[in-house]
Order: structure tokens, then sequence, then C-alpha cells
């Protein structure tokens, strides 16, 4: 009785927001348009059964929702209303064409404590700490800065893969470590050792598996408090702990930086580091330099961006590639041939930065992997900054869109055979060389890493970085599956869309006689 009771009530309530909803979102449209077609969804048990989704199911549905409704698709997520975009044309469209009007983001924060700029609305806050970050740590001059901190890293990764040559490694756990011994040295300037490094790895990756569950607090940010407490608790605690982690390694770079300015000209290691660039910026508005506070909150962006996204794809990569031998062969000759020529040069027998530029079927390869196994699926919740048409569709100010980037790399209409890894693909025809932009500006045929004015700042660096260690990986080992345990590409949603069954392979030390 008491349970039929509170679902009548429930339902009550939920028809109730519903009908207020839709007079909400009607009387804030100008136009007479209509928002894209969708399925009726329940308010408020809506919300809850969304949020229980992950990614992957909620795509499964919108895919076989397409066939009903087209590219642009309305849900009533309960107290949001979202449209999600699969067409490249409409995303073309809206991302790059309309730009300033779909750069906006849903703002996570009513009381702007956390600036940081992927939750940054579109406005003067977002453009000064994207412009610090693209300008001072993601400049060509910059990214070339870290060669040598590269160099150092990819020692360290060859070092533990030689270590172990069984077959029970599981390989991204290998990867992830050494994308994090690249980032902290850039966001902190300094090498820690490595207990300091798996400590903030092992208290990010913990951050990141929790999002989701997180991600309840966010819809009611008051009631979730009450509702969820152990779960905000857990939140807290662990927003504690990175603050109690991070505000020492930045006190310590400003004492570091003091003493090396004391004493006369900073060394040629002293490389700037992002945590350097932070400690420089003002807020214009209230003419105040940034607080250590909001500084760790732009680290802990920083480490979550470009670690989790670019070991996970590596770990797709090499997976096709041991899946694959004949396409790791060719890769292998064209490594062999540009190491080959240089051989009489150098005696370090490490495939080099600058000779990535001459291997084009190696872009091929890692721009192949990208389009395969995008490691996000949709890209970041995007928001209008002012109503607009769409396809003859109204978006409303208020509604979250959502851009279905690994349904668009899938599209049969633009991908031959699509499931299946074919580097060759982007090559193009009659000659050996890739030309390919992966910045969707002139075109979009898929969007790894966004488009417009939102793309990732980090694009540039996570080529570079998926080249120069896939390059190293395949010149040292011959990658083999493991007898009895073949790759499987099954995927499942952790942070990013990662491989339900990790990378195992056989690796054998090649000997390169050139
Ligand atoms: C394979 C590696 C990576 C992939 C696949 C990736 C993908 C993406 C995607 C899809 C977005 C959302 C774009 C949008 O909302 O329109 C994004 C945003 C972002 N990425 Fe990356 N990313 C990678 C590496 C990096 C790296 C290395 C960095 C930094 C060093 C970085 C920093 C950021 C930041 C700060 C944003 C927010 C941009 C904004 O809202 O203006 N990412 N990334």
């Amino acid at each position: 009785m008491e349970t039929w009771f509170i679902i009548v009530v429930t339902l009550c309530i939920s028809f109730f927001l519903k009908s207020i909803f839709d007079i909400i979102i009607s009387s804030n449209s100008k136009s007479k348009k209509k928002l894209p077609p969708g399925p009726y969804t329940w308010p408020v048990i809506g919300t809850f059964l969304w949020a229980r989704r992950g990614i992957i199911d909620v795509e499964r549905i919108l895919v076989d929702l397409k066939a009903k409704y087209g590219p642009m698709i309305t849900l009533n997520m309960g107290t949001r209303t979202t449209i999600f975009v699969s067409s490249h044309s409409l995303a073309y469209q809206a991302l790059v064409q309309k730009g300033s009007v779909f750069s906006d983001r849903e703002s996570v924060d009513s009381n702007n404590e956390t600036r940081v700029i992927n939750s940054a609305p579109y406005g003067s806050t977002w453009r000064l700490l994207r412009r610090n970050l693209t300008s001072e740590m993601l400049h060509p001059s910059r990214i070339k800065s870290y060669s040598k901190a590269r160099a150092w890293v990819l020692d360290i990764l060859l070092k533990q893969l030689r270590g172990k040559q069984d077959d029970s490694v599981k390989l991204v756990d290998h990867f992830q470590y050494a994308m994090f011994c690249l980032l902290v040295l850039m966001c902190f300037g300094d090498k820690l050792d490595e207990p300091q490094i798996k400590k903030i790895e092992n208290m990010l990756v913990k951050f990141l598996l929790g999002l989701r569950r997180f991600k309840v607090l966010a819809i009611f940010p008051r009631l979730g408090k009450l509702i969820f407490g152990k779960l905000w608790k857990e939140f807290y605690e662990l927003g504690q702990e990175q603050e109690k982690t991070y505000l020492p390694l930045i006190e310590a770079r400003i004492k570091a930086k003091e003493q090396k300015t004391e004493h006369g000209e900073l060394e040629d290691e002293f490389v700037t580091c992002y945590v350097d660039t932070l400690l420089n910026l003002e807020w214009p508005d209230e003419k105040r330099k940034l607080n250590h506070r909001e500084i760790v909150g732009l680290c802990i962006e920083f480490l979550t961006a470009a670690t989790d996204t670019t070991s996970t794809a590596l770990q797709w990569i090499m997976a096709n590639l041991v899946k694959n031998p004949t396409i790791q062969d060719k890769l292998y000759q064209e490594i062999a041939s540009v190491v080959g020529e240089k051989k009489s040069e150098s005696t370090e027998e490490v495939v080099k930065e600058e000779d990535l530029q001459k291997m084009p079927y190696l872009k091929a390869v890692i721009l192949e992997g990208l389009r395969r196994h995008p490691p996000g699926h949709i890209l970041f919740p995007h928001k209008v900054t002012e109503e607009v048409e769409l396809n003859g569709y109204v978006i409303p100010k208020n509604v979250t869109i959502n851009f279905m980037l690994a349904d668009m790399a899938l599209d049969p209409n633009v991908w031959e055979d699509p499931l299946e890894f074919k580097p060759e693909r982007f090559l193009v025809e009659g000659s050996d060389k890739e030309s390919f932009d992966i910045t969707g500006s002139r075109e979009i045929k898929m969007m790894p890493f966004g488009a417009g004015r939102r793309i990732c700042p980090g694009y540039a660096l996570a080529m570079l970085h998926l080249e120069y260690f896939v390059a190293n990986l395949i010149w040292h080992f011959q990658w083999n599956p493991v007898e009895g345990y073949g790759v499987d590409l099954s995927e499942k949603q952790e942070f990013t869309v990662v491989m339900k069954n990790p990378l195992r392979a056989r690796i054998c030390p090649r000997v390169n006689t050139l």
C-alpha cells in the first residue's frame, strides 16, 4: 500500500513538473518552431533512470531512435531537456559556422567557485584560462621544450616493458603511468619520485571512476547533499585529499623558483610549467591573482584532460596493431626506413620527435585509432548563448546539446567499411601522404577532439604523444597476441571509453639491424 502510494505521488509530481517544464520551454522560446522530435520521458523518474545509464547505453538507445526521429533527437531527462546531434553537417553548422552561439557550457557550480576551462561558460573567464593554456603551455615552442621530458618518460616505459615480458602484463597500467610521469612534470615542474606519481595517479583515477556516481550530486546540488549524504562525504573527502597533495607541490614550486631567481639565471632545465603560468595570471575584473585553491582546480583539470584520454587512445591503437600484424609490420617498415636513413648520425636507437613528420603511415594509424575508438563518445555538453535554429528546429537557451562523435565516426555514408581498422583510408589516393584536417575547420568527418571554439586545446600535444610513443613501442618490440587470449575490442565506459578486457600482449624486443 505504502509503495503504491509513493509511486502514485511520484507520478503526479512528475506529471505536474513535466507540464510546468513544457510551458517554461515553450514560453521561453521566441519562435514558433519546435524542438527536435524525440520520445516521451517522465520528469524526476526520467532523471534518475537516465543518470543511472552509462554513455554506451544511452548511445545504443539513441542509435536506434535515430532511425525513427532523424539526426536531431530531444530527450526530456526530467528537469533538463537534452538535444542529441548525430549528423556531420549539422555538427559543422553548429560548432564551426555558428560557433559563437554554440560554445557555451552548463554552469555546474552556481557559486562560481570552480573556475576551470571545461566548465566555464563562454565568456571572459573561459577566454582567459584557455588563452593561458594554449599560448603558455601548448604553444609549439613550449611543447618542444618538453622533448627531454618525453625522452625521460620513454626510457621509463621501455625499461618497465623490458622487465615484464610475461603475458600477464596489463599494458594500460604502464601507458597510464608514463602519461602521469610526463603530465605531472609539465604541471608542477618537478620530477617526482615513483611513490608520489603513483599517489597522484591513484587519487585521480579514483576521482574519475567515481564521476559517474558523483554525477547525481550535480543534478540536484542542494538536495543531493541531503539525500546522498554518504556519497557527498566521499566526494568532499576526495577533494580534500587532492588539495592536501597538490598545495605543497605548488608551494614547493614557488620556493624553488624564488631560490633559483635569487642565485641568478634560471637553469636550462628550468622549463616553465603549468603552475608557473597560473601563478602569473590575474582575474582582470577582480584585479587579483588566482588563489591556490583555484590553481589546484586547474591542475586537476590539466591532469585529468591529458592523461586518461591519451593512455586510453594508446591502448586502443596498440590493441589494433596486435590484432592486425600486417599493419604492424607495415608501420615497422616505415619507421625502419626513416631511422635507417639517419643511422650514421645517431647511435641511440630511439625514434626521435623530428623523425615523426616523415612517417605518414604512422599518422594514419593514429587517426584510424582515434576514429575507430575515440576516448570520448559524446562531446562534453554544449549550450547555446541565445535561442537559435538548427535544421529547422529551435534550440532554446536553456537546453543541453550533445554531439555524438563516435556515431559520426562509424557512419557508413561517410566511411567505407566503418568497423574495419584501415589506416590507408587516411592516405591521399595515389600518394603515401596523409592530409586530414583533425580540427574539422573545413568539414567534419570525425571529431575525436571536438571542433570549433571549444575544440580540445591539447589536440596537437596529444597527437605528438601518441605518435612518439606508438612509433617507439613498435620500433623496440614486436607485439603478438597472447595464445588463447585474443584481442577483444569490447568497450566499457569509465571516464573515457576503455577496453572492457584490457590489452595483454606478448612483447619481444626487436634486434634492429639496419
Ligand atoms: C587523445 C587525447 C585527447 C582527446 C581524445 C581529447 C578530447 C577532448 C574533447 C572531445 C573535448 C571536448 C571538446 C568540446 O566540448 O567541444 C576536449 C576538451 C578539452 N581538452 Fe582534450 N583531449 C585529449 C587530450 C588533451 C590534452 C593533452 C589536454 C591538455 C594538455 C587537453 C585539454 C582539454 C581541455 C582543457 C578541454 C576543455 C576545452 C574547453 O572547454 O574550451 N585534452 N578534449
